[in-house]
């Protein structure tokens, strides 16, 4: 049976990056991706944005929604100080097989628990199951019209602080306007917008970041 895009994209790291250097995983999958064959990791203009904010937030417990090939993953999980971990979120088994090896390969696995199944099943697990108290920070990646209703169930978890970041990819493309809507008549959340491009490509995108404020 033909290989999947996915598993290109994992071939092209296990034969071309660097076992245990997550900035060489990160670059050869942009690499890949930009040159042979597009796919839909955050990439390394959105990627920037997201360091950014990881860096502002510094997490002690991060939560991904949607791992796909595991891009976000290594980039956010390379960033945290000792001791914190990041919740990694993909329902697909096939992309959950994938992001699991790329993110070894990365060598961050020490740092990252990945989940396999579905967010709306997940989240409620994540106090009593997975130990969590409260989230730090969370990066919405998945399906674009997941965004609120995800956004709305942490919320009835009790899994957002005072302080608590959300960070949303794909505002304008592929857009997630119910998201949108949302957050930003919601007077529990601070928000502002970050302009972009869409990963590999001359197209304008943006990330919006919300503050709880509990
Ligand atoms: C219902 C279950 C919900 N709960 C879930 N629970 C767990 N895992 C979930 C859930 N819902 C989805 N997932 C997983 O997350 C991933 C899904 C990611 C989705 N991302 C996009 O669609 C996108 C599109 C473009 C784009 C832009 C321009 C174009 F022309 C084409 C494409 C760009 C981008 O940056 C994008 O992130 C993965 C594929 C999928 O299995
Ligand atoms: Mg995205």
């Amino acid at each position: 049976m033909n290989q999947s895009k996915e598993q290109r994209i994992l071939n092209f790291v296990l034969q071309n990056a660097v076992r245990g250097d997550p900035c060489s995983v990160m670059d050869t999958i942009d690499k890949y991706c930009s040159q042979k064959e597009w796919a839909m990791n955050v990439g390394n203009e959105k990627g920037l944005i997201l360091d950014k904010t990881v860096e502002e937030v510094n997490p002690s417990v991060a939560l991904e929604l949607g791992t796909y090939c595991g891009y976000s993953a290594v980039r956010i999980a390379r960033l945290l100080k000792a001791g914190a971990r990041l919740l990694t979120v993909e329902f697909n088994p096939e992309f959950a097989a994938i992001a699991k090896q790329m993110i070894e390969f990365a060598g961050v696995q020490d740092k990252v628990k990945l989940l396999e199944g579905p967010s709306e099943e997940i989240i409620p697990q994540l106090k009593k199951k997975y130990e969590v108290d409260t989230l730090d920070f969370v990066f919405l990646d998945h399906w674009k019209d997941r965004y609120a209703p995800d956004t709305i169930l942490l919320q009835e978890c009790n899994l957002l602080r005072k302080g608590s970041v959300l960070l949303a990819d794909n505002i304008i493309v592929p857009g997630a306007p119910e998201f949108l809507k949302y957050i930003r008549n919601n007077p529990r959340f601070q928000c502002t917008n970050y302009p972009s491009h869409l990963e590999y490509m001359k197209v304008e995108d943006a990330m919006e970041k919300a503050v709880f404020l509990g």
